[in-house]
């Protein structure tokens, strides 16, 4: 039953923390002041509000001599509560201001007759203070309002702290326990964090209430398995009262949420194993080393060990499998320099087995390596992935005609000087480079058409830039890139071949780190802007894919309003948000349902574009034609 803490639909769990600003009484005894408050902390991304309320007529113990008669801590702290104190009214008002805000609401009832009084509130949860951790009498009463219920365990000793576990495990409400200390605010080396894993060993929901400096405490507390965050906020640190010494301002608030929200994202493991992960199989292709011909080897000879050497990239198989090869036969001509692969252990080279297919086909390609693939398949088309040192280069010394139905060349994304092609940058010089940059992907392109004489188009693709660095930009800036993508395009001479934009996912991998794509990533904004500029697009279905992970679109949906404006598509599948060119059937795409739709759209092309499928002889490529090929048939 406890597993099941949840706060208004919320559910505190390693990755999604649950963050609380505690408003407490930091407003003062203003009710507007109060109403700001909340409003900051909506703006500043937590998750709920919290408050406190207190009855005095029932809370102090009364004496003969009154106030006068208590010790002086208690006196100031009673006077001091008792002026900032908001009426029942006033915080019924409050409650109803929260709602409208679309915060949760939180309250601590300090006393029975509070209880009673948030009895009539809807709270979506509520907390006894660690002042009352070791009073069962009013976690009872609290637990009796049969809301998820939090207890702060600051100011205890251990015995307690499982003493009101036990207690509140017999209550039959899901509870969270938060580490806590209780001083305003208090000393960093008093707040002993690893107790929080001590906690976990007692109860399954653990959380944080801190009232240290800054923010850097709460988030490892994150770290060390919190799941919930609570720190209280205040507008000045400045002002009068018992804990604004120990509160966060505004921005500060801010910065903790987004810290939180951070490691949120960065803790939990992804998966069984540890793998490299998108961006790091970029880096290993580019910086790692690899099994590579030192020499010339013949065909049928025996592989020595003298035969291989390590060297960057890492394309080819991980040196520590050197010695696996030596002694095997070589299953082919192999060059100096020629990356080992998979097939030269395993002893066979794969092959395409000719499938018919529904629509036009092909597979990505490099000057270096076309001619070998036109030895051994005969596709409707090419695509050429030219660096843009490829693009001074005469096609003369790397193609011979084809007859194939369709030239489509991928504009680099990269130019001279780690330039990424940006055609609505900002900076006007840059994206008068980026224009003159594609000005010369157009003219190698025009270069290759007298080798593909029967080709009905010469398809530029193209991402076409609008990417941020740290942060995505708003729908209006949006906007302004679409506008100003209209205008630069408008002024290009495309000469015979089309453009095509390709459709990105939220997070491209630029330069082996992630980035923020703007646009052409949402699928309305793409057909807009393909209606807007007469333009087809280039459909990336890995692309598409992960951009309906990141915003909740059905993926079917999208792509039906998509295909009618799409020229070419690039084909694989995709895993969640980051995993790109995922293997056919192994990702998170329905191929048996979405082949269909494709297949109604006979003058659209494709190459696949799964993960490294030009290795191993074009491994990758041939497992996924296959694959389609049997769907279609
Ligand atoms: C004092 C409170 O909590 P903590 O003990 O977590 O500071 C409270 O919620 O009112």
């Amino acid at each position: 039953m406890t597993t099941q803490f949840q706060i208004g639909g919320i559910r505190p769990a390693k990755g999604r923390t649950f963050v609380i600003a505690e408003i407490g009484n930091n407003h003062n005894g203003s009710l507007e002041l109060a109403k700001q408050l909340v409003d900051v902390a909506r703006e500043a991304g937590a998750d709920c509000v919290k408050f406190q309320i207190r009855d005095f007529a029932s809370l102090y113990r009364k004496t003969p001599g009154g106030a006068a008669s208590e010790d002086l801590g208690v006196e100031y702290v009673k006077d001091l509560l008792a002026k900032v104190e908001l009426t029942v009214a006033q915080h019924r008002e409050l409650r109803a201001y929260v709602a409208q805000s679309g915060l949760l609401y939180m309250c601590t009832p300090w006393d029975e007759a509070s209880v009673e009084t948030l009895r009539g509130f809807e709270v979506d949860a509520v907390k006894a203070a660690s002042a009352d951790l070791f009073n069962p009498y009013l976690i009872e009463r609290i637990a009796s309002l049969g809301k998820p219920f939090v207890l702060s365990t600051g100011m205890s000793y251990q015995h307690e702290i499982a003493r009101a576990v036990a207690h509140a495990k017999t209550l039959g409400v899901p509870f969270a326990i938060l580490h806590c200390n209780s001083a305003y605010p208090a000393p960093d080396r008093d707040i002993q964090l690893e107790f929080i894993p001590k906690l976990a060993d007692l109860h399954d929901v653990v959380g944080y209430s801190g009232h240290e400096r800054g923010t850097a405490i709460s988030i490892a507390a994150v770290a060390l398995g919190a799941v919930i965050i609570e720190r209280h906020l205040t507008l000045d640190r400045m002002m009068e009262g018992p804990d604004h010494p120990a509160s966060l301002e505004p921005d500060e608030f801010r910065r903790l949420v987004e810290g939180v929200r951070q490691v949120d994202e960065a803790l939990p493991l992804r998966s069984d194993s540890r793998a490299p992960t998108q961006g790091e199989m970029l880096n290993r292709e580019n910086l790692s080393k690899s099994v590579v011909a030192r020499r010339a080897i013949a065909k049928g000879a025996i592989i020595s060990a003298g035969d291989l050497t390590v060297a960057s990239p890492g394309q080819g198989l991980a040196p520590y499998r050197l010695p696996d090869l030596v002694g095997r036969p070589a299953i082919r001509e192999i060059h100096q320099g020629d990356f080992m692969v998979e097939a030269d252990l395993r002893g066979e080279v794969a092959a395409y087995e000719p499938h018919k297919l529904p629509i036009l086909w092909g597979v990505p390609v490099r000057y270096h390596d076309f001619l070998a693939y036109t030895d051994r398949i005969a596709p409707d088309l090419y695509e050429f992935h030219h660096s843009y040192r490829d693009l001074g280069l005469d096609p003369k010394s790397f193609v011979k005609p084809v007859d194939c139905g369709r030239l489509v060349v991928h504009a680099p994304e990269l130019f001279e000087n780690s330039e990424l092609l940006d055609l609505v940058s900002d900076d006007l010089g840059y994206r008068q480079r980026s224009i003159d940059n594609m000005k010369r992907v157009i003219a190698a392109t025009e270069s290759l058409r007298p080798y593909f004489p029967q080709a009905d188009s010469a398809l530029i693709v193209t991402n076409v830039g609008g990417f941020s660095m740290d942060a995505p930009v708003s729908a209006d800036k949006r906007r302004e890139y679409y506008d100003r993508f209209a205008e630069v395009i408008a002024k290009i001479d495309f000469g015979s071949t089309e453009l095509i934009p390709q459709n990105m996912a939220p997070f491209p991998w630029h330069f082996g780190g992630q980035r923020y794509q703007n646009i052409f990533m949402y699928p309305d904004e793409l057909v807009a802007a393909a209606k807007a500029n007469k333009l087809r697009l280039c459909l990336d279905l890995s692309h598409l894919s992960m951009t309906c992970s990141h915003f909740g679109f059905d993926f079917q949906h999208e792509l039906a309003k998509l295909l009618p404006v799409t020229a070419h598509l690039h084909i694989a599948d995709a895993k969640g948000l980051n995993g790109e060119g995922v293997d056919l059937g192994e990702g998170d795409i329905d191929w048996r349902a979405v082949w269909p739709l494709i297949a109604a759209y006979p003058d659209l092309s494709f190459i696949p574009e799964v993960w490294q499928g030009h290795k191993n002889f074009g491994a990758g490529f041939w497992k996924a034609l296959n694959y389609l090929g049997r769907l279609a048939a």
